[in-house]
């Protein structure tokens, strides 16, 4: 089902580009599925229930954190065994598996910045990709920020770069304590997503 496109082949030059990039190590990839596999994964989202998500830096329509429906399940495990190889020689750090939720980000949803990183729970990369929308998004960027750190404290942030959500583009980046970013302000519309992480 994840149909990975040519652009996928060239491992070690993937690997530059993800160590190379600014603010932290990332990488995006346009038309990540193609049509077919598209139109299975929507229909794989069809059934799984999003509920509204509230919490001091977040408001969203989220899926829980595990499916609910075998369907859903399925569709996590499919992109975890497909991707956690590859993304594993191309970071350089030990994959196995993913977890995935979806998202509905409706006018007025944002999560403010936040590294994803947590002691002990092993979040290595993270992962957004962007689903086609009925209602395009105005706003619901993801920003990146660069960090000066002082050890594991941010001591400065500045944003550095803006991440468009464009319905089959797939993001993947390194988390750490400096991997600083947020999902700007959707003012408009509808942005669609499935994110999770890789753990080892
Ligand atoms: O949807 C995105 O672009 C990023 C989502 C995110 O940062 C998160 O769920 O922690
Ligand atoms: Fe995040």
């Amino acid at each position: 089902m994840w149909n990975l496109s040519p652009a996928w082949d060239d491992e070690e030059a993937l690997a530059r580009v993800f160590r190379a990039a600014a603010p932290f190590p990332h990488l995006v990839f346009d038309d990540f599925v193609d049509q077919a596999a598209l139109d299975d994964l929507l229909a794989a989202l069809e059934e799984e229930p999003v509920d509204d998500c509230q919490g001091d830096i977040f408001w969203f329509e989220g899926s829980s954190p595990e499916p609910r429906t075998d369907a859903f399940r399925r569709l996590r495990d499919s992109f975890a065994e497909a991707l956690a190889p590859r993304l594993s020689r191309i970071s350089g750090k030990a994959l196995s598996r993913a977890d995935m939720r979806a998202y509905a980000y409706r006018p007025g949803h944002y999560l403010l910045p936040h590294n994803d990183h947590q002691q002990h729970v092993g979040r290595v990369l993270a992962y957004a990709y962007y689903l086609p929308s009925p209602e395009p998004p105005e706003g619901g960027e993801l920003e990146l920020f660069r960090c000066t750190m002082d050890g594991r404290d941010v001591v400065r942030t500045e944003s550095a770069k803006i991440i468009a959500p464009v319905p089959n583009r797939l993001v993947v980046f390194e988390v750490s304590d400096a991997s600083l970013h947020q999902v700007r302000e959707v003012m408009a519309g509808l942005r669609a997503s499935l994110a999770g992480w890789f753990y080892p």
